[in-house]
């Protein structure tokens, strides 16, 4: 089910199926706060969506269309793909070695995710920082292909992206009744964000693969906006049976063998729109009212897919830990539970060490690049 307004037809992904994560628009933060008589309302019903989106799913989808040209993020997607059909060796001057691990290309298969490796290729970007030093893990320099137009483009759509994760924090931190004061402490904590943008290429998943074109993870930070070519049925999210109920199409999904029993719902692209989720720092932050949710990707299609997300993280040296504002809202709600269990602090840490010791995984034969 759509959370739409009543007027217009829900808004159908690439299969032609109506959605089954929640559309949110965030054009209200974006019009000036005069602009109209109705905008408190709009930006509170935002809020709101966004509150409910991250207790219910950790997932949704986000109207940015009155924030960037669909045209920008189609421009991005095929000099990706111009990347990726260079020859081998080409791609390979670009490897991670050659930097601080971290930043640069990465070959098909080079990625694992809980030990299996990722049927994809992929480049990676991070923040630049001053006065880099690529003996130190994630300090070294970003290396940009010299596809014509790519670096200029996607330094572009860093900064937007970085604009949007301002915005959407700040709408979150209202649908969490936080105060000004409060927003101002954490939004301190974001401003400079240690951002990473990856660039993936996914050829057709072969039927004999062990492992999937991206093994099921939570993403490390705090906002992820999903850029994805219109390629449907390949990025999945995890949702539990208890909180699929009626919020969700499920129909015809299989039913997946993990510990925790629940579905993989399909995020198809809707245009318009990125696929936002947040990652393990929203967990802390909102001592786990708001969950970072398992999501893979599964390409059996014919053709070469390219997604673009933006991960929109703390800065280096935030320290994350769990907010009054939520810490509010769980106590409110469980003032009638005697178990304490219940109000257990999550450990806080500092974003950069947390990162390291992820990153620090990535391509060895540990866990991986989305492992724990
Ligand atoms: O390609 C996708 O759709 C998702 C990729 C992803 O989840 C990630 O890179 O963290
Ligand atoms: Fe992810």
């Amino acid at each position: 089910m759509v959370k739409q307004g009543s007027e217009s037809p829900p808004p159908r992904n690439a299969s032609g199926k109506v959605a089954g994560l929640p559309i949110i628009s965030i054009t209200p933060y974006l019009l000036d706060e005069t602009s109209r008589d109705d905008i408190r309302e709009r930006r509170a019903a935002t809020s709101s969506a966004l509150h409910r989106a991250c207790r219910d799913f950790g997932f949704f989808y986000l109207d940015i269309s009155a924030f960037a040209d669909p045209r920008e993020p189609d421009e991005l997607a095929k000099l990706g793909r111009a990347f990726f059909s260079l020859p081998q060796e080409e791609k390979d001057k670009l490897g991670l070695k050659n930097e601080d691990y971290a930043r640069g290309y990465q070959r098909l298969r080079e990625n694992v995710t809980n030990g299996l490796a990722d049927n994809h290729e992929g480049i990676d970007f991070y923040r630049p920082v001053k006065n880099p030093d690529k003996s130190k893990p994630l300090w070294g320099s970003n290396q940009w292909p010299t596809v014509p137009g790519f670096r200029k483009k996607y330094e572009a759509w860093t900064g937007k992206m970085q604009m949007l994760g301002m915005i959407v924090m700040e709408a979150m931190a209202i649908g969490l009744g936080m105060s000004q004061d409060e927003w101002k402490a954490l939004s301190g904590q974001v401003d400079n964000s240690f951002w990473v943008m990856r660039v993936i290429g996914y050829p057709p998943l072969p039927n004999d693969h062990a492992g999937f074109s991206c093994g099921a993870h939570k993403d490390y930070g705090c906002l992820t906006f999903l850029y994805a070519d219109p390629t449907p049925n390949a990025l999945q999210v995890f949702v539990p049976k208890s909180r699929a109920g009626a919020a969700a199409d499920l129909t015809g999904l299989p039913a997946e063998q993990g510990n925790e029993k629940g579905i993989w719902i399909t995020a198809d692209p809707i245009p318009g729109c990125v696929v936002c989720n947040i990652g393990e720092m929203w967990e802390i932050w909102s001592n786990g009212l708001y969950k970072s949710t398992l999501h893979r990707v599964v390409h059996r299609g014919n053709n070469y897919r390219v997604s673009i997300p933006f991960f929109f993280e703390p800065n280096f040296d935030a320290k994350i830990a769990p907010l009054p504002a939520a810490l509010r809202i769980i106590k409110s709600e469980k003032k009638e539970a005697h178990n304490k269990d219940e109000l257990k602090m999550r450990e806080p840490v500092v974003y950069g060490e947390f990162l390291k010791a992820k990153v620090g995984h990535n391509f060895t034969n540990g866990n991986g690049k989305y492992g724990n």
